[in-house]
């Protein structure tokens, strides 16, 4: 099985609000191994976004360790995020979001152009590279967002709540996207408050308890992820099982 991309362990997170610290999360052990997509879902407030801080070392654990790729995370270095407004620079096209992204990666100025026609193509917007920013459909902008994550080839994706602000239909033809983006290598940690995305994209759920988030369910989802179409997934009894049971524990842990 290898490294596993991310090893939390005994991991506990408050934050200081004036004299007081606020519990966020833990204490909790999570591991996500190469070729995982792990979801995380959990009511509002249960650690989520914090639980993703942490594994992008954008923060630090209050108590415990926090091991990515073999090490202490270093924010922006090891992988790639994706947040529920795409952030894109206005001032640039869409190819040239991607290019400073490469630049950022160290990527050869001769080599960008090819790349920046392979990673819009592999988010079904190579025909998009010249547009402004504001030209394209949201759905289109945060494709363009999950290309430029993956300009510099992170072993590991973070995606906090990506498609939150998208329409249904929109929604649905993302995540039949996103659901590819893992490898042998490669994994996801995916942040929503949809159970139905949760099973749809996910190899394992897992689901948080209220605040200070704990892991109150860690669930594998032994879902076909190829061969089948998304409406047949969508529509199968197994679907409906798995689906129940996340909503079951998201429901327990709310009350
Ligand atoms: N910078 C901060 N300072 C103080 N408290 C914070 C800070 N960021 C988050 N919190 C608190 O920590 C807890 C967990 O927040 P977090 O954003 O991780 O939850 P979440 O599960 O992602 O929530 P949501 O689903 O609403 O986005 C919440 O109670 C929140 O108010």
């Amino acid at each position: 099985m290898g490294e596993p991309l991310v090893e939390l362990t005994g991991v506990e997170h408050r934050y200081r609000a004036g004299r007081d610290h606020v519990p966020a999360l833990g204490p909790l052990d999570l591991r996500v191994d190469p070729g995982e997509f792990l979801v995380v879902v959990g009511p509002s407030g249960s650690g989520k976004s914090t639980l993703l801080r942490l594994v992008g070392g954008f923060e630090r654990p209050t108590t415990g360790e926090a091991r990515v790729l073999g090490g202490a995370p270093v924010a922006g270095r090891d992988v790639g995020t994706v947040f529920q407004q795409p952030r894109l620079f206005p001032w640039q096209t869409v190819g040239g979001n991607i290019g400073t992204a490469l630049r950022w990666a160290g990527v050869p100025r001769a080599d960008r152009p090819r790349r920046i026609r392979d990673l819009l193509g592999q988010v079904g917007l190579a025909e998009l590279a010249p547009r402004r920013t504001w030209e394209v459909s949201g759905g289109q902008q945060q494709r363009v967002a999950i290309a430029r994550a993956l300009a510099a080839r992170p072993r590991l994706l973070l995606m906090d709540e990506p498609f939150a602000a998208l329409d249904a239909l929109t929604r649905e033809r993302l995540q039949e996207d996103v659901r590819s983006l893992t490898d042998d290598e490669r994994g996801v940690v995916f942040v929503t408050h949809s159970v139905d995305e949760a099973v749809f994209l996910a190899d394992r759920v897992v689901v948080l308890s209220d605040r200070p988030g704990r892991v109150a369910l860690d669930l594998p989802v032994p879902l076909p992820r190829s061969g089948v179409p998304a409406d047949e997934l969508r529509g199968s009894a197994e679907f409906a099982a798995l689906r129940g049971e996340v909503a079951g524990a998201v429901r327990a842990v709310a009350a």
